[in-house]
């Protein structure tokens, strides 16, 4: 069964890329996405608000496994994942990146742990895309700006008030791929 929004109840038509595309009301879309978004946590939460703003768009178009990241809840000082404690978050988050379809990453805010899950998701040949904004006055690593080499790893500037239309053109862009 198709779980978009769009098309919540047909069944999915699966040829190229089994699980990302549905055809109803005459149009493809993304269907069934799981969606890896990376924001700062224990690197600053000064940009909780636009984490929402993202998560929220990104909702459209999929399943965000890691909804917690915009929480305004959650604090510098991370999950109180139990026992377990930081172990448990790697390796939640590890299995996550594998099983997801697309990562997008707000790398305004410098994390030590979001530069890990871009490493990890390029070693394991995701599709990224990474949204920075320059009015911020920092400069993003060459770590990150050079990745962006191929269509699967990309890098977007943006000012706040285009975040969502930006995230509408690049789920428009892999939907016609
Ligand atoms: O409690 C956590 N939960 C969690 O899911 N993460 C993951 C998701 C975020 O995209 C990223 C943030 O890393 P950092 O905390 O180094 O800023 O790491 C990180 C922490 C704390 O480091």
């Amino acid at each position: 069964m198709c779980a978009c929004p769009v098309a919540p109840d047909v069944s999915l038509i699966t040829r190229r890329k089994p699980h990302l595309y549905c055809y109803q009301r005459g149009r493809r879309h993304l269907s069934s996405m799981n969606i890896y978004f990376c924001g700062s946590i224990r690197g600053g939460r000064q940009d909780v608000d636009i984490y929402q703003r993202i998560v929220k768009k990104l909702q459209q178009y999929g399943t965000v496994l890691t909804e917690h990241v915009s929480s305004g809840s959650l604090s510098e000082k991370g999950e109180d994942a139990g026992l377990d404690g930081d172990k448990a978050i790697h390796d939640r988050d590890v299995e996550w990146l594998m099983k997801s379809d697309v990562i997008v990453a707000e790398v305004t805010q410098p994390s030590l742990g979001v530069g890990y899950e871009l490493g990890r998701a390029v070693a394991l040949n995701k599709r990224v895309l990474c949204l920075f904004r320059p009015s911020s006055g920092k400069v993003l690593s060459a770590m990150i700006r050079g990745a962006s080499t191929n269509l699967l790893f990309q890098v977007q500037d943006y000012t706040e008030d285009e975040v969502e239309s930006i995230l509408e053109k690049y789920f428009d862009s892999i939907a016609k791929k």
